[in-house]
């Protein structure tokens, strides 16, 4: 016990490390200067409207909401700074196991609101734009909770970029998500492309940026970027209440051991074979002789 005790420890210094790297290091976009990057927030802060919306319950589920529905939940300056602060809230929640990432009033997010991309749209504030979100968005991905988005509604460009951003999509009737870049001129620049190949593969993805094709039910599953789809089941709950318990298939049991299972998911997906298998060893040093791991042994556990 003393000895696990110890090794949990020492695995402790090294996997504060290891979980601050995949925080903020590689991958994770440090912007420009931070008098550039202060004036940029307020520019964002220019263009309010909306709010993100987050609720931490006791299950140890949080729900995130982009909440703008006079514009179909685009992104206003405000909203991208507010996301930013939510997903700081959500890296300090120790007892936080999973996430569902939401659209309000029944539809997930259009994108960028276009009154502030037209006001950004010289080539210096949109690169500050695409470092900013793409560091937001690197980060949302990395947290230890196990995230879906529920798609209500459309999704699209910056909307379908940030589903991707989650470890699951789960879809509504009627739900589309689309990569309407092609038809801005554009490529998406808040990440969205890098993680698409990784959930669809290349050949698909570029179908869906080079075509701006439409994902909905039955082509999402098919292709593997929707991983469920929810309803209709009338009177047996809100899609959020069903997005809920489908996660909870994967959040029932303890927080250290769900939070590890993603940390050692995000390392494999993220860092070479030689970095990730040592980030494994230290991820499993903060779980072997842990609560749960003593408690199942004195079980004498049969997985049948
Ligand atoms: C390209 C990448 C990118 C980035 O990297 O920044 C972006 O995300 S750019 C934005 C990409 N998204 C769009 O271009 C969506 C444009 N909007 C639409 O195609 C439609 O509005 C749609 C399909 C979302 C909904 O159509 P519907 O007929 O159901 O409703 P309305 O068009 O009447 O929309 C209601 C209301 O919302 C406003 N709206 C919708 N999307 C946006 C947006 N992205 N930015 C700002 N405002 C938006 C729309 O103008 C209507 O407002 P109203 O005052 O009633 O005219």
């Amino acid at each position: 016990m003393a000895l696990f005790a110890a090794s949990r420890n020492t695995m402790n210094k090294t996997s504060h490390a290891v979980f601050k790297f995949l925080r903020h290091g590689r991958g994770a976009c440090s912007s420009t200067s931070p008098s550039s990057e202060s004036e940029f927030r307020e520019k964002l802060r220019a263009f309010p409207g909306g709010s993100i919306d987050l609720v931490k319950r006791e299950s140890g589920i949080a729900v995130l909401t982009v909440n703008n529905p006079a514009r179909m939940n685009a992104f206003s300056g405000g909203m991208m700074l507010e996301l930013e602060e939510r997903i700081t809230e959500l890296e300090a929640w120790s007892e936080g196991k999973g996430l569902i990432l939401q659209g309000a009033a029944g539809t997930f997010c259009s994108g960028s609101d276009l009154n502030a991309v037209r006001a950004i749209s010289n080539p210096q504030d949109g690169m500050k734009m695409c470092l900013f979100m793409q560091n937001s968005l690197t980060r949302l991905l990395r947290l230890p909770l196990i995230s879906v988005a529920l798609v209500e509604g459309m999704a699209l460009g910056g909307g379908a970029e940030l589903t991707t951003a989650c470890d699951f999509r789960l879809m509504t009737a009627g739900g589309v998500i689309q990569f309407v870049h092609k038809h801005m001129g554009l490529v998406p620049g808040w990440g969205g492309a890098a993680r698409l190949v990784r959930i669809v593969g290349s050949q698909d993805a570029l179908k869906l940026l080079a075509g701006a094709k439409k994902v909905d039910l039955d082509f999402g599953k098919q292709i593997g970027l929707v991983d469920d789809v929810l309803g209709p089941l009338a009177g047996e709950g809100t899609a959020l209440q069903e997005a809920e318990q489908w996660l909870n298939q994967f959040t029932k049991g303890p927080a250290a051991v769900i939070r590890a299972a993603k940390r050692v998911v995000v390392s494999g997906r993220e860092l070479p074979l030689v970095e990730a298998l040592r980030t494994e060893r230290d991820v499993f040093g903060t779980v072997w002789g842990g609560p749960a791991n003593l408690e199942a042994l004195a079980r004498k556990s049969k997985h049948k």
